[in-house]
Protein backbone atom coordinates (compact mmCIF):
# COMPACT_ATOMS: atom_id res chain seq x y z
CA UNK A 1 0.00 0.00 0.00
CA UNK A 2 1.17 3.18 -1.26
CA UNK A 3 2.63 5.42 2.21
CA UNK A 4 0.12 8.36 3.08
CA UNK A 5 3.26 10.06 4.15
CA UNK A 6 6.85 11.66 3.12
CA UNK A 7 8.35 11.96 6.82
CA UNK A 8 7.77 10.86 10.10
CA UNK A 9 9.00 12.92 13.53
CA UNK A 10 8.63 11.84 16.64
CA UNK A 11 7.71 14.45 19.42
CA UNK A 12 7.95 14.25 23.40
CA UNK A 13 5.72 16.06 25.82
CA UNK A 14 7.09 16.46 28.71
CA UNK A 15 6.50 18.52 32.60
CA UNK A 16 5.33 17.58 35.51
CA UNK A 17 2.19 15.57 36.48
CA UNK A 18 -1.55 17.27 35.77
CA UNK A 19 0.17 20.06 33.79
CA UNK A 20 -2.41 18.61 31.36
CA UNK A 21 -0.19 17.02 28.49
CA UNK A 22 -2.35 14.16 27.69
CA UNK A 23 -5.55 16.38 27.34
CA UNK A 24 -3.20 18.61 24.95
CA UNK A 25 -2.24 15.41 23.06
CA UNK A 26 -5.95 14.17 22.90
CA UNK A 27 -7.37 17.43 21.89
CA UNK A 28 -4.58 17.86 19.31
CA UNK A 29 -5.25 14.28 18.03
CA UNK A 30 -9.17 13.28 18.57
CA UNK A 31 -10.57 17.17 19.15
CA UNK A 32 -12.08 15.88 22.49
CA UNK A 33 -11.16 17.03 26.04
CA UNK A 34 -11.78 14.87 29.25
CA UNK A 35 -12.03 16.59 32.62
CA UNK A 36 -10.78 13.90 34.86
CA UNK A 37 -7.06 13.70 35.56
CA UNK A 38 -5.96 9.68 35.32
CA UNK A 39 -1.95 9.94 35.39
CA UNK A 40 -0.26 8.27 32.37
CA UNK A 41 1.73 5.50 33.38
CA UNK A 42 5.67 5.46 31.79
CA UNK A 43 4.73 6.51 27.88
CA UNK A 44 1.57 6.48 25.85
CA UNK A 45 1.72 7.63 22.17
CA UNK A 46 -0.47 8.79 19.55
CA UNK A 47 -0.25 9.67 16.39
CA UNK A 48 -1.48 12.80 13.73
CA UNK A 49 -0.42 13.41 9.86
CA UNK A 50 -0.03 17.24 8.97
CA UNK A 51 1.18 19.11 5.52
CA UNK A 52 3.94 21.55 5.74
CA UNK A 53 5.07 22.98 2.45
CA UNK A 54 3.39 20.25 0.72
CA UNK A 55 5.39 17.79 2.47
CA UNK A 56 3.28 15.45 4.18
CA UNK A 57 4.41 14.53 7.67
CA UNK A 58 3.62 11.72 10.35
CA UNK A 59 4.45 12.78 13.82
CA UNK A 60 4.34 10.12 16.49
CA UNK A 61 4.00 11.86 19.58
CA UNK A 62 5.09 10.50 22.94
CA UNK A 63 3.01 11.76 26.16
CA UNK A 64 5.42 10.84 29.08
CA UNK A 65 4.23 10.60 32.72
CA UNK A 66 5.08 13.52 34.82
CA UNK A 67 5.86 11.55 37.73
CA UNK A 68 9.36 10.74 39.28
CA UNK A 69 9.09 7.46 39.52
CA UNK A 70 8.48 7.18 35.69
CA UNK A 71 11.58 8.84 35.13
CA UNK A 72 13.75 6.04 34.72
CA UNK A 73 11.59 4.85 31.42
CA UNK A 74 10.63 8.24 30.07
CA UNK A 75 14.35 8.92 29.42
CA UNK A 76 14.79 6.43 27.41
CA UNK A 77 12.70 7.94 24.86
CA UNK A 78 14.84 11.46 24.87
CA UNK A 79 17.39 10.22 22.21
CA UNK A 80 14.83 9.31 19.54
CA UNK A 81 13.55 12.67 20.12
CA UNK A 82 13.28 15.07 16.96
CA UNK A 83 11.01 17.72 19.04
CA UNK A 84 10.24 18.58 22.43
CA UNK A 85 7.20 20.11 24.01
CA UNK A 86 7.71 21.38 27.29
CA UNK A 87 4.72 21.69 29.14
CA UNK A 88 3.54 23.45 32.39
CA UNK A 89 0.43 24.61 34.26
CA UNK A 90 -0.04 28.29 34.40
CA UNK A 91 -2.08 27.57 37.56
CA UNK A 92 0.96 26.06 39.65
CA UNK A 93 3.66 27.47 39.71
CA UNK A 94 5.59 24.74 40.92
CA UNK A 95 5.02 23.11 37.20
CA UNK A 96 7.25 26.49 36.11
CA UNK A 97 9.80 25.85 38.63
CA UNK A 98 10.32 22.65 37.51
CA UNK A 99 10.80 23.73 33.79
CA UNK A 100 15.00 23.82 34.74
CA UNK A 101 15.15 20.14 35.62
CA UNK A 102 12.84 19.02 32.83
CA UNK A 103 15.15 21.54 30.33
CA UNK A 104 18.88 19.98 31.93
CA UNK A 105 17.01 16.23 31.83
CA UNK A 106 16.54 17.00 27.71
CA UNK A 107 20.36 18.95 27.71
CA UNK A 108 21.48 15.60 29.10
CA UNK A 109 19.88 12.60 27.30
CA UNK A 110 18.34 14.26 23.48
CA UNK A 111 19.88 14.77 20.58
CA UNK A 112 21.72 18.33 20.28
CA UNK A 113 19.68 19.06 17.25
CA UNK A 114 16.13 18.32 19.15
CA UNK A 115 13.98 21.27 18.51
CA UNK A 116 11.91 22.40 21.38
CA UNK A 117 9.22 24.32 22.22
CA UNK A 118 7.59 25.83 25.76
CA UNK A 119 3.71 25.56 26.90
CA UNK A 120 1.93 27.01 29.34
CA UNK A 121 -0.99 25.14 29.42
CA UNK A 122 -4.69 25.78 30.81
CA UNK A 123 -4.79 29.34 29.92
CA UNK A 124 -8.92 29.10 30.04
CA UNK A 125 -8.22 29.09 33.80
CA UNK A 126 -7.26 32.54 34.68
CA UNK A 127 -8.86 33.21 37.96
CA UNK A 128 -6.32 30.79 39.33
CA UNK A 129 -3.19 31.76 36.95
CA UNK A 130 0.11 31.87 39.09
CA UNK A 131 2.11 32.23 36.18
CA UNK A 132 2.28 35.53 33.95
CA UNK A 133 2.21 35.61 30.45
CA UNK A 134 5.50 37.62 30.56
CA UNK A 135 7.33 35.36 32.84
CA UNK A 136 6.43 32.03 30.91
CA UNK A 137 7.66 34.23 27.51
CA UNK A 138 11.07 35.51 29.45
CA UNK A 139 12.07 31.88 30.26
CA UNK A 140 11.10 30.69 26.78
CA UNK A 141 13.07 33.48 25.51
CA UNK A 142 16.29 32.56 27.86
CA UNK A 143 16.18 29.07 26.55
CA UNK A 144 15.75 30.39 23.34
CA UNK A 145 12.44 28.60 22.81
CA UNK A 146 9.27 29.96 20.48
CA UNK A 147 6.38 30.08 23.67
CA UNK A 148 2.67 29.55 23.85
CA UNK A 149 -0.12 29.91 26.28
CA UNK A 150 -2.89 26.59 25.34
CA UNK A 151 -6.04 25.46 26.87
CA UNK A 152 -6.90 21.96 26.09
CA UNK A 153 -10.49 22.62 27.67
CA UNK A 154 -10.85 25.77 25.21
CA UNK A 155 -8.92 24.50 22.39
CA UNK A 156 -6.86 27.47 22.02
CA UNK A 157 -3.55 27.39 20.54
CA UNK A 158 -3.20 23.71 20.78
CA UNK A 159 -2.80 23.05 16.63
CA UNK A 160 -0.66 25.78 16.56
CA UNK A 161 1.69 24.99 19.37
CA UNK A 162 2.48 21.78 17.63
CA UNK A 163 2.44 22.49 13.91
CA UNK A 164 5.22 24.88 15.00
CA UNK A 165 7.27 22.41 16.75
CA UNK A 166 6.73 20.21 13.51
CA UNK A 167 7.79 23.68 11.62
CA UNK A 168 11.07 23.77 13.84
CA UNK A 169 11.35 19.96 13.18
CA UNK A 170 11.22 20.56 9.62
CA UNK A 171 13.24 23.41 9.20
CA UNK A 172 16.05 21.79 11.25
CA UNK A 173 16.23 18.75 8.47
CA UNK A 174 15.89 20.85 6.01
CA UNK A 175 19.11 20.95 4.08
CA UNK A 176 19.35 17.13 4.78
CA UNK A 177 15.58 16.86 3.11
CA UNK A 178 16.31 14.08 0.42
CA UNK A 179 18.06 12.22 2.88
CA UNK A 180 15.46 12.29 5.69
CA UNK A 181 12.87 10.81 3.11
CA UNK A 182 14.81 8.31 2.54
CA UNK A 183 16.66 7.66 6.06
CA UNK A 184 12.98 7.57 7.70
CA UNK A 185 11.91 4.90 5.20
CA UNK A 186 12.29 2.46 8.42
CA UNK A 187 11.40 4.64 10.93
CA UNK A 188 8.43 4.67 9.75
CA UNK A 189 7.76 1.20 9.09
CA UNK A 190 9.08 0.53 12.66
CA UNK A 191 6.35 3.42 13.68
CA UNK A 192 3.82 1.61 11.55
CA UNK A 193 4.38 -1.58 13.45
CA UNK A 194 4.03 -0.16 16.87
CA UNK A 195 1.52 1.87 16.05
CA UNK A 196 -0.42 -1.03 15.22
CA UNK A 197 0.70 -3.06 18.33
CA UNK A 198 -0.11 -0.20 20.58
CA UNK A 199 2.69 -1.13 22.21
CA UNK A 200 2.74 0.62 25.58
CA UNK A 201 5.51 0.92 28.35
CA UNK A 202 3.99 0.34 31.58
CA UNK A 203 4.61 -0.39 35.09
CA UNK A 204 3.54 -3.85 35.93
CA UNK A 205 2.98 -2.81 39.52
CA UNK A 206 0.11 -0.58 38.16
CA UNK A 207 -3.02 -0.58 36.71
CA UNK A 208 -3.15 1.41 33.48
CA UNK A 209 -6.33 3.61 34.14
CA UNK A 210 -5.75 7.04 32.05
CA UNK A 211 -9.11 7.85 29.98
CA UNK A 212 -7.99 11.56 29.40
N1 LIG B 1 -8.87 24.17 33.05
C1 LIG B 1 -8.12 23.32 32.33
N2 LIG B 1 -7.86 22.09 32.82
C2 LIG B 1 -7.08 21.27 32.07
C3 LIG B 1 -6.55 21.65 30.83
N3 LIG B 1 -5.80 20.63 30.35
C4 LIG B 1 -5.88 19.65 31.25
N4 LIG B 1 -6.66 20.02 32.29
C5 LIG B 1 -6.98 19.23 33.47
O1 LIG B 1 -5.79 18.96 34.17
C6 LIG B 1 -5.82 17.64 34.72
C7 LIG B 1 -4.58 16.87 34.31
O2 LIG B 1 -4.58 16.68 32.90
P1 LIG B 1 -3.71 15.51 32.21
O3 LIG B 1 -3.75 15.76 30.76
O4 LIG B 1 -4.16 14.18 32.68
O5 LIG B 1 -2.26 15.82 32.81
P2 LIG B 1 -0.83 15.16 32.46
O6 LIG B 1 0.15 16.25 32.32
O7 LIG B 1 -0.98 14.26 31.28
O8 LIG B 1 -0.53 14.33 33.78
P3 LIG B 1 0.42 13.02 33.98
O9 LIG B 1 -0.10 11.96 33.05
O10 LIG B 1 0.22 12.65 35.43
O11 LIG B 1 1.82 13.42 33.68
C8 LIG B 1 -7.14 17.02 34.26
O12 LIG B 1 -8.09 17.13 35.30
C9 LIG B 1 -7.57 17.87 33.08
O13 LIG B 1 -8.96 17.91 32.91
C10 LIG B 1 -6.86 22.96 30.33
O14 LIG B 1 -6.45 23.40 29.26
N5 LIG B 1 -7.63 23.76 31.15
Amino acid sequence: MAKQYDVLFRLLMLGDSGVGKTCMLRRFTEGEFDTSHISTIGVDFKMKTLEIDGIKVRVQIWDTAGQERYQTITKQYYRRAQGIVFVYDITNKPSFQHLAKWVSDVDEYAPDMVQRILVGNKSDDEMRRQVTTDQGSKLAETYGMDFFETSASASSNITESFTRVVELVLQAHKRDVDNLFGSLDNHLDNATLEEEKSVKHVDNNTQRTCAC
